[in-house]
């Protein structure tokens, strides 16, 4: 039977012909003789192997029919066009392989290739000469583009003269794919020798086009359109569902489909032990862990495997891509089973302290808190808890660390990940990157608060996440691990107690930790070194830059919110936000300042209405705020206006509504539309937040602060409005 092979062209098909065009995709499926579909060469075309076929009486689809040395026939679909566009079209596309590195691509042959080198020698080099072209400031040449990595030449020419990064944006979004994806990485200036290696490309001796062209048969084609850089434009179906999928769910199915050629080998790759994937937001972690979960079932259907991540909600979001990515996945109910198990962290914790024998329980509970007995099935509200052993406490120690935030995180990242459970153990403890100095009488007053908020927690029967996590990687020390392959999203939010029950909970080699994550949007808890927590990554580290989210406008605004703050990566190393790049341009951010908050709420409803009037989806539209308190308030505000609004809050967003959502259960999601709501000097940072802080946490809360409006200004697709009443908060960019 023929094989369809799609390009992004598939994602262009208007709504009211899917399912023509799905039936018609689906016979060629079937018999690329059957008369109905009118599978047609056309005269004079520039590549003899272009074909129309009749999808209906007034449209046309065009393809590449490519037979090569099997026995059945290649379509390479490139979209669907009203007739007579379909024609002419067809007499102009070409499907060939770069002559420089041998990558299949389709282009549209407008002139002859000499006609246009001269036409390009001819144009005026930059189109204004007093400012140096992006590419030229960071030292490329032309040959570099084009015998270097083989971008087409004339493409070539006119990024060597496209003076801002938008000229070289919109020059990227015209060309083949993978040509549009190298320019955007020289535009944050990678060397040739890593765009290269990016995309698998071995450079031929330089070939004649002419000449080039006439030596490939169909198997060349075939073979260059498996190239790993090919693969970001020819998608080789597989089955009627997979074709469905791509038809009807148009773009939002292309991280299904086509995959960025880094993305493709960290999907498929062996790693010999842990390794490190970070990347800003949208860069497509996510869609890495997903098609990697896939891939190593694919690869050992009955191994164990593990996808995780900070909250559950993030993790059912998880859950439900594995399943769109791949429906026959065989999920894993309860962890360790075969399959692969989808769950928020906490909750895997929870599974494997409740399956845990009793005498195995109480020997871990042992080593992480020293002697207790009783229940330990109640989660403690921990800053509560922690605030009433202060006040009944009263112990010699500067106020500023008497304060919960303080001693939850001294809790959680000291003395919990080394197990301290006495006196002596905590006056000898390592507290790297811990900034507040400790001496031993300041040292001997903490630990009092620390046996303290036990004993108050052990009668209450009740231990906090952090301890969970430790009891855990403890009982699992004893059993031995129960995974095959762990992978880990949202890596920056998880506490060292985490880290250690991840790194007890797999089996230790091939592929066993794979972790996403992103210093910039660390929301929750503290900076954790995984190399001090039994993690090694050295060498297995690397990053992803692509924004596929965001338009380069709202990409450039949120990374000005992270500017003059220092964040650090898993391995302890500063992280740049300077690298990352978006391919897609929008209109820019909106900032709207208000004089009051009814002021700020009449705002909001006008933006959400024009919106709506606009007929954006109202499932696309998000509306970010800092606490629940300001989400009931814009909901209800914003339906008294005449805008229905909805509050989502634990359970999924639903469609019908625009959503209301806090800032940090925003975190993983992306709408069409974002509106910032609050962004005032008083709301964020919050400033209830700030009081009585030492120097130290109240370095770390501005720098989550900062994180979270990072976070939320990334949620949006295409259009970012931030309003406020009164004076701006002090993190929004200036300029
Ligand atoms: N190869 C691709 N082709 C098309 N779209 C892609 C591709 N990779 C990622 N995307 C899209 O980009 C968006 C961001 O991807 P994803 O959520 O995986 O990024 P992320 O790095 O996990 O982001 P964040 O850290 O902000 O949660 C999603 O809409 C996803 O579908």
């Amino acid at each position: 039977m023929p094989q369809i092979v799609t390009t992004p062209g598939a994602y262009n098909i208007d709504g009211s012909l899917k399912s023509q065009a799905f039936s018609f995709l689906e016979k060629l499926a079937q018999d690329d003789s059957n008369p109905s579909l009118h599978i047609e060469p056309i005269m004079n075309s520039a590549d003899p192997r272009v074909r129309t076929g009749r999808v209906n009486i007034q449209f046309r689809a065009v393809l590449f029919k490519v037979q090569g040395s099997g026995q059945e026939a290649h379509y390479v679909f490139t979209g669907i066009w009203p007739h007579d566009d379909a024609i002419e079209r067809a007499k102009k596309v070409k499907l060939k392989v770069n002559p420089v590195n041998g990558i299949a691509e389709v282009i549209e042959a407008t002139m002859p290739a000499e006609a246009r080198d001269a036409a390009d020698a001819a144009a005026p080099k930059v189109a204004d000469p007093d400012k140096v072209p992006v590419l030229v400031m960071w030292g490329y040449t032309l040959d570099d583009l084009v015998e270097g990595i083989g971008i087409d030449r004339h493409v070539a020419h006119r990024a060597m003269a496209a003076v801002t990064e938008d000229e070289l944006i919109d020059i990227a979004g015209m060309a083949v794919e993978w040509q549009g994806l190298a320019l955007i990485d020289l535009m944050s200036g990678e060397a040739i020798d890593t765009v290269r290696e990016k995309y698998s490309i071995t450079v031929h001796e330089p070939v004649e086009e002419a000449a080039a062209e006439e030596h490939v048969s169909d198997d060349d084609l075939l073979e260059a359109m498996k190239h790993p850089a090919a693969r970001a434009q020819f998608s080789f179906i597989e089955g009627e569902d997979d074709l469905r999928r791509v038809i009807e769910e148009g773009d939002f199915a292309a991280w299904r489909t086509f995959l960025h050629p880094e993305q493709r080998r960290y999907v498929e790759s062996d790693y010999n032990g842990p390794f490190r994937l970070s990347g800003g937001a949208g860069t497509g972690k996510t869609v890495v862990l997903v098609h990697r979960a896939t891939a190593l079932q694919a690869k050992d259907p009955s191994a164990a495997i593990l996808l995780t991540t900070f909250t559950k909600t993030l993790a059912e979001s998880l859950r439900s891509d594995v399943k769109s990515l791949e429906p026959q996945t065989r999920f894993a109910a309860k962890p360790g089973d075969r399959g692969i198990h989808v769950n928020g962290i906490d909750a895997v914790v929870h599974a494997v302290i409740s399956s845990a024998v009793p005498e195995t329980r109480a020997i871990a509970i042992e080593r992480v808190l020293g002697p207790r007995s009783g229940d330990i099935s109640n989660v403690t509200d921990s800053t509560r808890a922690w605030s009433e052993v202060i006040e009944n406490n009263p112990v010699d120690l500067d106020a500023t660390l008497r304060t919960s935030t303080f001693l939850q995180a001294e809790y959680a990242t000291v003395v919990l990940p080394q197990r301290i459970t006495d006196r002596d153990g905590y006056f000898k403890a390592r507290r790297p990157g811990r900034g507040t100095a400790l001496n031993r009488s300041k040292r001997a007053a903490v630990w009092s608060l620390v046996e303290a908020y036990r004993f108050w927690t052990g009668i209450d029967g009740s231990l906090d996440f952090p301890e969970k996590a430790a009891v855990a990687a403890a009982i699992l020390e004893q059993t031995g691990p129960i995974f095959d392959h762990i992978l880990v999203d949202e890596g920056q939010d998880l506490t060292p107690s985490h880290w250690q029950f991840l790194r007890a909970a797999a089996r230790a080699g091939k592929n066993d930790l794979f972790l996403a994550e992103d210093a910039h949007q660390r929301i929750y808890g503290q900076h954790v070194v995984l190399g001090r927590v039994g993690i090694g990554i050295v060498g297995r580290s690397r990053r992803l830059t692509l924004n596929y989210r965001t338009t380069a406008e709202n990409l450039r605004y949120a990374v000005e919110t992270l500017t003059g703050e220092t964040f650090l990566d898993a391995e302890g190393e500063q992280e740049e936000s300077n690298h990352y790049r978006s391919a897609r341009r929008g209109p820019a951010p909106r900032l709207v300042a208000t004089s009051s908050l009814e002021d700020e709420l009449d705002q909001a409803a006008v933006v959400v209405r024009a919106w709506l009037d606009d007929d954006k989806a109202p499932e696309t539209i998000g509306i970010l705020v800092r606490d629940k308190r300001q989400m009931a308030r814009v909901v209800s505000a914003l339906g008294e206006r005449g805008v229905d609004v909805r509050a989502v809050d634990h359970k999924a967003a639903g469609a019908g509504a625009p959503s209301v959502m806090t800032m940090h259960r925003a975190k993983g999601m992306e709408f069409s539309c974002v509106l910032l709501f609050g962004i005032s000097d008083d709301e964020l940072p919050a400033r209830y937040l700030l009081k009585g802080l030492s120097d130290t946490d109240r370095g770390e809360l501005l720098q989550r602060e900062r994180s979270l409006l990072y976070v939320s200004a990334t949620r949006a697709r295409d259009e970012l409005v931030v309003l406020w009443a009164g004076e701006p908060s002090d993190m929004l960019p200036r300029s």
